[in-house]
């Protein structure tokens, strides 16, 4: 899946007045196929009939059509405008939205891995609306996906979009593939970092952004 990015370019300023600059906003709408509900439905009732399970009992009857529309759910994420704003102050330290809820779907079991991450940026003429931050994670995590690849993408996208002086982004989740069934690795969480820009390569600003994600610097 990739997404289309509609760039909204900021509103021509009226001659008559001094120009107020408009904030650019890009919409990001996932590129993904309308999903064929009942084709995913009857698929449901043919994989859970193979593995034994009839879905003729009455709380059982929809669960196939039940199937179908969590996993297109879980595959879906939500268009959203990357609203930004000029940094007029010069604002040049971390911004940090810790603790953001993660849910994705590992694209080997299709099980789903649940965890925080923690992004953050150095500004550098935009800063981002923060609950962008949030969406651009959600963006990456609908879809079948393995952590490192999520964690590198949401890094990778907002240092191209935002053209920040640095990003970091550090996710921790439990894959319930590892936890509750095969090696069943009870309480066990994976933690995977990007760090880009000065984050990368400045001392003080990746051990401030370590510190305050709780990882070892
Ligand atoms: N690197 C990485 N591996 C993942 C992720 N999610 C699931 N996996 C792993 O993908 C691997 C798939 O390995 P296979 O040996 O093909 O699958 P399996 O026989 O079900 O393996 P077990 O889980 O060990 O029973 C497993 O080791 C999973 O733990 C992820 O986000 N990143
Ligand atoms: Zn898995």
């Amino acid at each position: 899946m990739t997404q289309r990015l509609e760039t909204t370019p900021p509103t021509a300023p009226d001659a008559s007045r001094a120009p107020i600059p408009a904030p650019a906003a890009l919409r990001v709408v996932p590129d993904a196929k309308e999903p064929d509900l009942a084709a995913a439905e009857l698929a449901a009732e043919r994989f859970l009939e193979a593995l034994g399970i009839g879905t003729d009992s009455e709380s059982l009857r929809g669960t196939p059509g039940r199937m179908a529309r969590a996993y297109a759910e879980l595959f879906r994420p939500r268009p959203f405008d990357l609203t930004t704003f000029p940094n007029d102050e010069g604002y040049d330290e971390l911004v940090l939205a810790r603790g953001i809820p993660l849910r994705s779907v590992c694209e080997h079991h299709l099980l789903p891995f649940v965890g925080t991450a923690h992004i953050g940026y150095l500004p550098g003429r935009r800063i981002l609306g923060l609950s962008k931050l949030a969406r651009v994670l959600e963006h990456f995590a609908c879809r079948p996906q393995v952590q490192e690849r999520l964690t590198k993408q949401v890094a990778d996208w907002l240092h191209t979009h935002l053209e920040p002086k640095g990003v970091g982004v550090v996710i921790q989740a439990e894959h319930t593939c590892m936890t509750l069934r095969g090696v069943q690795a009870t309480g066990a969480t994976t933690m995977t970092s990007t760090l880009l820009g000065l984050l990368r390569s400045d001392a003080r600003s990746r051990g401030e952004f370590l510190a305050l994600t709780g990882l070892p610097r």
